[in-house]
């Protein structure tokens, strides 16, 4: 498998694919924002790492796009100034105050394709929450549009009996389907939204719909993530950047090994909008 280029060592050739655009970040939370770690409520994203999506927010309009629920990485990102997409794009919320980056229409905007799912998502978390006692180190969670089954912690034996456990449940859902993220079961609706959908949901709520000028940067490391690398392939616009250490099968365009590697990204990239604005323009 290809190791696609660093977009550290390659970060040159990235801001030069954005001379005549506007660079609108997007950043996935989980591996991205914050390392993995075993307990989902402990997926702390470190202050240093925060501001730098603070800096970065200031001159490029930024959204997070994760598959937690929204007030949750909210809670851990704590910063008012972004877009934020919670349940893999399925609810989406534009800063409540107006900034030089939102246009009247992005301001405040709030958006949820699947709100109908929402008393079944419920039922499904309740009821896996039993089934799922027997197996030590199981963990539902709860993303409002979609549930999460972890087995990070379960012993590997007991793998199998977890996903039967949850297909079964699934069984008497057809309106809902599964997907496998990091050690992960998700369990979402069956409606055609997801990451990359978002994405062109907020750029055009952002005002770059059908615009040439525009180049989003999408930096995320999960199976998930890969529907917004399609999208941005599909426009043969912007720039996909997969977090990973290791070489995988993927439509980004370039890697970045870990969120280190993704702080130091988003830090040349502030440095050098500054330097930009700052060099004499003839
Ligand atoms: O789209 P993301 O922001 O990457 O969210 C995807 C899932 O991330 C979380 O789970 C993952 O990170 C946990 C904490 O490091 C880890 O314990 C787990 O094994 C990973 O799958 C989150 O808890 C899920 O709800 C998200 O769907």
């Amino acid at each position: 498998m290809v190791r696609h280029p660093s977009a550290l060592s390659k970060f040159e050739q990235i801001v030069a694919a954005s001379k005549g655009k506007k660079i609108v970040m997007f950043l996935d939370y989980d591996g991205t924002l914050s390392p993995i770690v075993d307990d989902p409520d402990s997926a702390f994203m470190s202050d240093t790492m925060r501001r730098a999506v603070r800096s970065v927010a200031k001159p490029f309009p930024t959204a997070i796009v994760s598959g937690r629920c929204r007030d949750k990485v909210f809670e851990f990102v704590k910063l008012a100034e972004l877009y934020y997409a919670g349940s893999h794009g399925m609810d989406i919320k534009g800063p409540a105050k107006a900034s030089r980056h939102n246009k009247a229409k992005a301001k405040g905007v709030l958006f949820q394709p699947a709100s109908e799912f929402l008393p079944m998502i419920e039922q499904v978390h309740d009821s896996l929450i039993e089934k799922t006692k027997c197996i030590p180190g199981a963990k539902v969670e709860n993303n409002k549009f979609c549930v999460s089954v972890h087995f990070r912690c379960v012993d590997e034996k007991s793998w199998n009996t977890l996903a039967e456990i949850v297909k079964a449940e699934l069984k008497e859902y057809p309106k809902l389907k599964l997907t496998q993220g990091r050690m992960v079961f998700e369990i979402r609706p069956t409606i055609k939204w997801d990451k990359g959908k978002a994405l062109e949901f907020l750029l055009e709520s952002l005002g770059f719909a059908d615009c040439t000028n525009v180049l989003p940067v999408y930096i995320g490391d999960d199976r998930t993530d890969e529907d917004a690398f399609k999208v941005l392939r599909k426009r043969g616009q912007g720039i996909g950047i997969l977090v990973s250490k290791y070489p995988k099968d993927t439509n980004a365009s370039y890697s970045l090994q870990e969120p280190a590697e993704v702080m130091d990204f988003l830090l040349r990239l502030v440095e050098w909008e500054r330097l930009s604005r700052a060099r004499p323009k003839w």
